[in-house]
């Protein structure tokens, strides 16, 4: 079954701005799928239609075979929904926080506290509890935001930006604890980021989006082999361009820099460098030092858009994390 479904979807803001431009995309149910683009690439206004928050301009967009438009009962009942931006209550402490929520979901009064106990401890929240949620790291205000969101025990966990500005330990944790739920609970998980390792170590799926239109889709090891842009990079003795010349038949791109080092765009560097160095061997020359630097999705990206994922992506972290001090200073 199909956890999202989404058709010919354009989505017009009332300025004028196209930032969803005929998107299509199938999410299987229990897969993890990323959706990884730049600043503006239309990743938020998705995840607002398919919460049911807008309207597309056109197409269809549907949750479990439900339509967002028209059953949007349905789709809230599916979803668990983390949104980019905090959604939490820094004057109140962890544990207040997750109550109210408990009761904006309308969970059963019997329920809620064992509910929010199991969560707490799934979170590793459990001593940060009583404490303000001004007081919490970055890490923590996204632990908690997730915990709320698992609450009514979604089938389809939506986060936007999930770890935007935290540091790479509190990135770990907070997937770690995703996987879990999603391992435990046959979940799908869809979100959106524009970290490019993130979306190819937890996603099984990824859609690269760019100015309101998906330009490739893949698992990330295969979006990868899209490309020629794993590298070898090799130190050599003797003349690096007579070196060149033999390993034409072997690479699109061949750069020399620093008269020595050699830089080959290759598609399998494991099995071509041990030819490569054989054939250089026989030839007189011999490998100094052989380096193998794989292709990231940002490389696919590159390829595929001209412009890299990582460009323009302060102004956002620099936001969420001043967002972020001033919870902490009680801002
Ligand atoms: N309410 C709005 N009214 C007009 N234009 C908007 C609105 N919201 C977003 N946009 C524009 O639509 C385009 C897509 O924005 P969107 O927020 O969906 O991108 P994004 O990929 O999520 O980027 P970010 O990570 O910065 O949120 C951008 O050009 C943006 O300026």
């Amino acid at each position: 079954m199909l956890a999202i479904s989404v058709k010919n979807l354009v989505k017009i803001y009332s300025g004028g701005v196209i930032a969803l431009n005929g998107i299509n995309l199938a999410v299987e149910e229990g897969s993890s799928h990323a959706i990884l683009g730049p600043n503006g690439a239309g990743k938020t206004t998705l995840i607002r239609i398919l919460t049911t928050q807008i309207k597309p301009t056109r197409g269809e967009a549907k949750v479990f075979g439900f339509d967002v438009v028209n059953q949007g009962n349905k789709v809230r009942e599916l979803i668990g929904y983390v949104p980019q931006e905090m959604s939490l209550w820094s004057d109140l402490t962890g544990y207040e926080n997750m109550l109210i929520y408990s009761k904006i979901y309308g969970i059963d009064s019997s329920k809620r506290g064992s509910i929010i106990e199991e969560l707490l401890d799934f979170m590793d929240l459990r001593e940060a509890a009583n404490r303000l949620v001004k007081t919490y790291s970055g890490g923590m205000i996204r632990r908690l935001e997730i915990a709320i969101a698992m609450m009514p025990r979604p089938r389809l966990l939506i986060l936007d930006e999930p770890t935007i500005g935290l540091d790479p330990r509190a990135r770990r944790i907070v997937w770690e604890r995703l996987q879990a739920y999603k391992k435990e609970h046959g979940a799908t998980i869809f979100f959106a980021t524009h970290y490019m390792d993130e979306a190819d170590k937890y996603a099984d799926m990824v859609s690269l989006i760019d100015r309101g239109k998906i330009v490739a889709e893949g698992a990330p090891s295969n979006l990868k082999k899209l490309i020629e842009s794993d590298r070898i990079i090799l130190k050599i003795t003797g003349n690096a361009e007579d070196a060149k010349k033999l390993l034409l038949e072997y690479s699109s791109s061949i750069i020399i820099s620093n008269n020595r080092e050699i830089t080959l765009a290759v598609k399998d560097p494991a099995t071509i460098l041990p030819i490569i160095i054989e054939k250089l061997y026989s030839r007189g020359f011999v490998v100094l030092e052989a380096k193998i630097v794989e292709a990231t999705l940002d490389d696919v990206f590159i390829k595929l858009t001209g412009r890299s994922i990582g460009e323009e992506e302060k102004g956002t972290i620099s936001e969420v994390m001043s967002v972020r001090r001033a919870i902490i200073r009680g801002g």
